[in-house]
């Protein structure tokens, strides 16, 4: 097992709730650029509540088939430590975001069946894989047994986890990190802090929230 899961709290769009996740233990923190999302945060309060945080806890802005400058511009204006990738995206494009920023890529499980060209741009320094549902945000799991032979050694598992299924994702997988938003929210981009909380606990626990 990873020595010390790291455990991402995604769709975050207020001081309050950053400052919660960061003492519940979040690692890092994703604030959601995509203008097609519910959750969706302005460069003004991502830049606040990214300079409530302290000083270790990482502050990822993530984003979904935008154009290279906006990505950089948004990530910079918003003081974000990293940039989550969702997309089509050419190889080309996700190295030059690597030149500013250490990069969260995003890839799909049939990515990982036969996309060589999304593969190839995890050998570059500072891009690591997450992989998730094909639709982001959408809270539907991954089937983790027909992921175990294929998860790639230090990628992180995103996809319906919850404080429930957190624990057994990690049994399974043995992922270097954790993501999560549907499940940790009462109503789009507003956190449930008992269920942050326990999500947190539960990652680092190896135990589900109902102490399974
Ligand atoms: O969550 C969104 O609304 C979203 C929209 C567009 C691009 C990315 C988005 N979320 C990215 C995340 O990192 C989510 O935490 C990840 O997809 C897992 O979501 P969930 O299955 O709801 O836990």
């Amino acid at each position: 097992m990873t020595a010390h899961i790291r455990v991402k709290v995604c769709g975050t769009t207020s001081v309050t709730d950053a400052v919660q996740a960061a003492e519940a233990g979040a690692d890092a923190l994703g604030f959601i650029f995509a203008p097609i999302s519910k959750r969706l945060v302005t460069v003004e309060a991502a830049r606040a509540a990214s300079l409530s945080v302290g000083p270790v806890v990482a502050r990822v802005g993530v984003f979904l088939n935008q154009g290279l400058d906006e990505v950089l511009r948004t990530a910079e204006r918003a003081r974000m430590s990293a940039v989550q990738l969702h997309g089509d995206l050419s190889s080309l494009y996700v190295s030059e975001v690597a030149r500013y920023h250490p990069v969260l890529r995003v890839l799909r499980p049939a990515d990982l069946r036969g996309n060589a060209d999304a593969l190839e741009v995890l050998d570059l320094p500072g891009v690591t894989l997450m992989l998730d549902a094909p639709e982001p945000g959408g809270g539907v799991p991954l089937d983790w047994e027909a992921l175990r032979s294929v998860f790639p050694a230090g990628a992180w598992l995103a996809g319906g986890l919850g404080p429930q299924n957190v624990a057994a994702a990690i049994q399974a997988l043995n992922p270097a990190g954790v993501d999560a938003v549907s499940r940790l929210e009462s109503s789009a981009g507003v956190k449930n802090h008992e269920l942050v909380r326990s999500f947190v606990l539960a990652a680092r626990s190896g135990l589900s929230a109902d102490g399974a």
